[in-house]
């Protein structure tokens, strides 16, 4: 099982914001997207979730994703943006149970089978101790947390989230990373937008590198995380540290130009 993005390019207003951005994403991996401040990171993944007019394809096991039932297509991808809000001032798990939308008519009051859905997503994300609070009322970080756990609540087969750790503690950002890493596992295809390199690198199976629109590079996370292709990509220079078997770039000053 696939997504396959095939010469990719989105024009906003007059600018090109992707040009010519071809991947295959795997099932069963954690893809992390990274590059600088403004280099199509969103726009990438809006266009793979079908939210932004593109040029090329994007292909879900063969089918084009802007032909599938809007439904199939909820139910196979389910997108987490960056900085979403919620406009109604709702009980959290009312807000877990909107995930459960594509599976089931909105008239019709969640199943048992939603709700063992919605409960699972919200032990996952450390949330059911929120159930009842109303939305309007949660911290920054205890929010991005229900958001998730409505995705989660969809069982999407491919999740895609557009910096999901931005308000995240290190320890809720350890576990969210675990939960997507779980979530692969499980036979999903992940894909997220990151900025933290540390946690790219301890998390992801894959990097798609984006520089200008365009990939700069793509292939498993040692080959794509070394010191020259970030300094190519954020002009930074990254000391290695070796944590558990992996090696982790952090960023420890700029390159003088
Ligand atoms: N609606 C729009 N109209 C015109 N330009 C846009 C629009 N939305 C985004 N852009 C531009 O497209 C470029 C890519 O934006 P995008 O949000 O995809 O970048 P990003 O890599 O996710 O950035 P960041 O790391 O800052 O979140 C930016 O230069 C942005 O200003």
């Amino acid at each position: 099982m696939a997504l396959i993005v095939h010469r990719l390019s989105v024009r906003l207003g007059t600018r090109a914001i992707l040009r010519d951005v071809s991947a295959r994403f795997e099932a069963g991996r954690v893809t992390a997207i990274l590059g600088p401040n403004g280099a199509g990171k969103s726009t990438l993944v809006k266009a793979m979730a079908a939210l932004v007019t593109a040029s090329g394809s994007v292909t879900l096991d063969g089918a084009a994703i802007g032909d599938m039932d809007p439904r199939a297509r909820a139910r196979a991808i389910g997108y987490l943006p960056q900085d979403a809000v919620v406009h109604w001032n709702m009980p959290a798990r009312e807000v877990v149970a909107l995930g459960r939308l594509p599976h089931r008519r909105a008239s019709v009051a969640p199943s048992a089978l939603d709700a063992v859905a919605i409960d699972r997503a919200m032990a996952a994300t450390d949330t059911a101790t929120l159930a009842m609070r109303p939305v309007g009322e949660l911290s920054g970080g205890e929010r991005a947390r229900v958001l998730l756990a409505r995705v989660l609540a969809g069982e999407p087969r491919w999740l895609l989230a557009d910096e999901p750790l931005a308000s995240l503690d290190p320890a809720h950002q350890i576990d969210l990373l675990a939960r997507l890493q779980a979530h692969a596992q499980g036979g999903a295809g992940v894909i997220v937008v990151l900025h933290d390199l540390v946690q790219a690198a301890r998390a992801a199976d894959d990097v798609l590198l984006l520089k200008d629109g365009g990939v700069l590079a793509f292939g498993p996370v040692a080959t794509v995380l070394t010191p020259a292709l970030l300094e190519q990509a954020f002009g930074v220079r990254v000391a290695m540290l070796d944590e558990g078997g992996r090696r982790l770039p952090v960023p420890v000053g700029r390159i003088d130009r």
